[in-house]
């Protein structure tokens, strides 16, 4: 996918802006903060958005709008397309039918499956849409406004009998059965945070429906729920109602935290956290990275996050790979009891479907749904055959250091040599960095041999580059963006 227009972000950066000064900050990042620019050619500006849900309402409310500010940048804009981009996760099989119950639920009820909801836009978006959600006497939203209160349901699939125990998690699984025995609370919140499929919510469900089980007050609820259900509340004029509520609460477990906006909703999650936790009563918080890298977080919730235990969970090893892929058969036999696959075949998944539990599971599922359709017993050789493509998308896609200079000096509109050159103009200097960058974290090239490849320049000024780069985009949330756009160009 590629920006072909030179000017095409400078453009975009300019249409953000405006939208921004039109709409306020808080319409505007609701709807607009998780937009991207694909392409803009031949007259048609095509943007992608991670939902149908906000692909529907902006084109419902915002198209107009949209393309007169575009119009303003460039006559020749006729057309706003807008798609919704599959890549937010991994890519994962297809989900097996639901008649081969029992293994097809593992992979159909995953807690991301949040497709087109409320769940993808924040607080006074979900409000406004809730709002007239509820004047339309509509009930598709997947939630109401007034049941303030009710947590996200729990899968029964998720417990600690479930959960395979290996190196990389044993220290999170320690920390969340303490929680859940419900003994003196020691440490809190406890904050999970691990990459996607690596069991967050598999593990905070699993405290949840044992707390539940022992007669605890619990509530699980996802960052984005909790967003939506405080707006709705604030709306409906129940917010003290629902403050009181959350604070009687003796275990409060919120998922996905990255996705925890606004100033206002903050504030009140963190004045949750406070009184649950002076209350000594527990919160657990699961998020994908730890809460220092949480850069949309305000200073003092990212504090308090980290005040209680912090662990992460690594990508399993071998032997954990394997241990799941053993378990999950014999899940499957409950149903299946005829179900069978050979340890070498488990082994090739394990080996070669490396990085997370729902990938291990998604290639499981394709073999039983091969399995159930066609009669054919599951061998190596079918195996094989049925994950190619799951194995070679788990196998790092080669970028040669060519093509990272091509990408970078069209998108910068510089030249190749401009690159390797001894310039240092602004304008070339940093599209110099950024390239190098690339190199260092999309190819397996040495420092020193990256410093070669840019026109014989020592390693230390790649480092520099590297270490310069990382440092803007941790502040600059545009640079940040645009170097996801070079690597998902680079991807493609
Ligand atoms: N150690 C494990 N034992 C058993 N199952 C696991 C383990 N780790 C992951 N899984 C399974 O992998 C799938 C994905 O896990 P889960 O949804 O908990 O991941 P997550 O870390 O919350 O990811 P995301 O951030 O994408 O929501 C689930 O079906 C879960 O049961």
């Amino acid at each position: 996918m590629q920006v072909q227009e030179a000017g095409g972000s400078e453009q975009w950066k300019r249409v953000k802006k405006q939208l921004r000064a039109e709409l306020g900050d808080d319409v505007f990042t609701s709807w607009f903060a998780r937009v991207d620019l694909e392409e803009h050619q031949d007259g048609t500006v095509r943007l992608s958005v991670p939902t149908r849900f906000l692909k529907q309402w902006i084109q419902n409310n915002y198209n107009d709008q949209l393309m007169g500010l575009w119009q303003r940048e460039c006559d020749d804009v006729h057309r706003i397309e807008l798609t919704v981009r599959g890549a937010i996760r991994p890519r994962q099989a297809p989900v097996v039918k639901p008649s081969l119950a029992a293994p097809a639920n593992v992979a159909a009820v995953q807690p991301d499956a949040r497709g087109d909801t409320l769940a993808d836009v924040s607080p006074v978006a979900r409000a406004q849409a809730a709002t007239a959600a509820l004047g339309r006497g509509d009930s598709n939203t997947g939630d109401s406004a007034r049941d303030v209160l009710q947590g996200a349901a729990l899968d029964p699939k998720y417990t600690f009998d479930t959960f395979v125990e290996g190196e990389s998690n044993n220290l999170a699984l320690a920390a969340a059965r303490q929680v859940a025995s419900g003994g003196a609370v020691t440490f809190n919140p406890l904050y999970l945070h691990a990459s996607v499929g690596l069991g967050k919510t598999h593990l905070m469900q699993a405290v949840a429906a044992k707390a539940r089980a022992s007669g605890r007050k619990v509530l699980y609820l996802t960052a984005e729920h909790f967003m939506y259900k405080f707006v709705a509340a604030l709306k409906s004029q129940s917010a003290l109602a629902f403050k009181d509520t959350l604070r009687t609460i003796d275990l409060l477990l919120i998922d996905d935290m990255q996705f925890l906006h606004g100033k206002q909703v903050q504030q009140e999650f963190c004045h949750t956290l406070n009184a649950l936790i002076d209350g000594a009563r527990q919160v657990i918080v699961a998020a994908d990275r730890a809460p220092s890298e949480l850069d949309t977080l305000d200073d003092r919730v990212r504090s308090r996050l980290s005040g209680g235990l912090v662990v992460g969970i690594q990508e399993p090893d071998f032997v954990l790979r394997r241990n799941i892929l053993t378990s999950r058969v014999e899940q499957a036999r409950k149903s299946y009891p005829q179900f069978d696959v050979p340890d070498g075949v488990l082994d090739y998944i394990a080996r070669h479907v490396a990085s997370s539990g729902r990938d291990l599971e998604g290639a499981l599922n394709r073999l039983i749904a091969h399995n159930q359709l066609t009669n054919q017993p599951i061998t190596q050789e079918m195996a094989e055959m049925t994950l190619r493509d799951l194995v070679r998308s788990s196998e790092p896609r080669r970028v040669k250091i060519e093509d990272i200079q091509r990408v970078v000096s069209k998108h910068y509109n510089v030249t190749k040599a401009d690159l390797l050159s001894a310039r240092r103009t602004r304008t070339i200097v940093r599209p110099r960095q950024i390239a190098m960058y690339l190199a260092k974290v999309m190819t397996p090239r040495s420092l020193p041999e990256i410093g070669r490849r840019f026109g014989n320049r020592d390693h230390t000024t790649v480092l520099h580059a590297v270490r310069k780069i990382e440092e803007m985009a941790r502040a600059d949330y545009a640079l940040a963006q645009e170097l996801e756009l070079l690597k998902r160009m680079l991807d493609a």
